[in-house]
């Protein structure tokens, strides 16, 4: 594994107070957040329901970090120009929402943001096969989605392996991000398997010191080889 992988840690605003958006996202900004992970929720593809190109747009002018943002939506396609819009920087969408993948993957880039594919924990990698070069994240789903604060699903190591390998392979700079139940006392070992992005909600958002679960996480990340 590289030493020299950078880690990132992003917080899910779905754990945040809904109520004090905009001071919750400075908070995690200002508490050492290298992104602001986005859930997109539609009731169709996923059974919940959140937030939209709108809460993107308010919350835009509160951070300079980027907004990464992990649709959960089907269809995809009518929307990611309107999160463009929004200010996101990242987009990422399930393969399973969309009947042309690679179409949808060049809508994001077209739209000037960086793309990523979202894998559910059952879904197959072999989605990847013909769309390396268009991809700048890969997002491994270590939960069903739908709801923050489940627990992590202890086969998606295994996942992480075998992406890395992927990655590492096609020599492009892609992003590796994990997703659900990650907490600082099993980050270092989810990095450790080869992801480099965490989104971490729950772990995060609701407790009282936000930049110190953010600096004990990168401590533990400080460990891995
Ligand atoms: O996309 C999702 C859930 O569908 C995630 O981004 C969760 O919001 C992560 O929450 P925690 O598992 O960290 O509480
Ligand atoms: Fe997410």
């Amino acid at each position: 594994m590289s030493q020299s992988r950078t880690f990132r840690i992003a917080p899910s605003i779905l754990s945040a107070d809904f109520a004090r958006l905009g001071e919750e996202v400075r908070n995690v900004e200002a508490a050492g957040a290298d992104l602001i992970h986005f859930d997109v929720m539609d009731n169709h593809y996923v059974p919940n329901l959140t937030i939209g190109p709108m809460v993107c747009q308010a919350i835009r002018p509160h951070v300079q970090i980027p907004i990464d943002v992990h649709l959960m939506v089907k269809p995809v396609d009518r929307i990611i120009p309107d999160f463009a819009k929004a200010g996101a920087n990242y987009i990422s969408f399930h393969p399973e929402a969309t009947e042309h993948l690679d179409r949808s993957l060049q809508l994001i880039r077209d739209n000037g943001c960086k793309a990523g594919l979202a894998f559910n924990p059952g879904t197959s990698l072999h989605y990847l096969e013909h769309v390396m070069d268009k991809l700048d994240l890969i997002l491994l789903m270590s939960v069903n989605p739908g709801f923050g604060g489940q627990s992590f699903i202890p086969h998606t190591l295994k996942k992480i392996a075998e992406v890395r390998k992927l990655i590492d392979a096609s020599g492009r700079d892609i992003l590796l991000q994990v997703d659900g139940g990650v907490k600082t006392d099993n980050i270092a070992e989810i990095a450790q398997a080869g992801a480099d992005t965490f989104v971490a909600g729950s772990a995060i958002f609701g407790k009282p010191d936000y930049a110190g679960i953010i600096a004990g996480m990168r401590r533990e990340l400080a460990s891995v080889k």
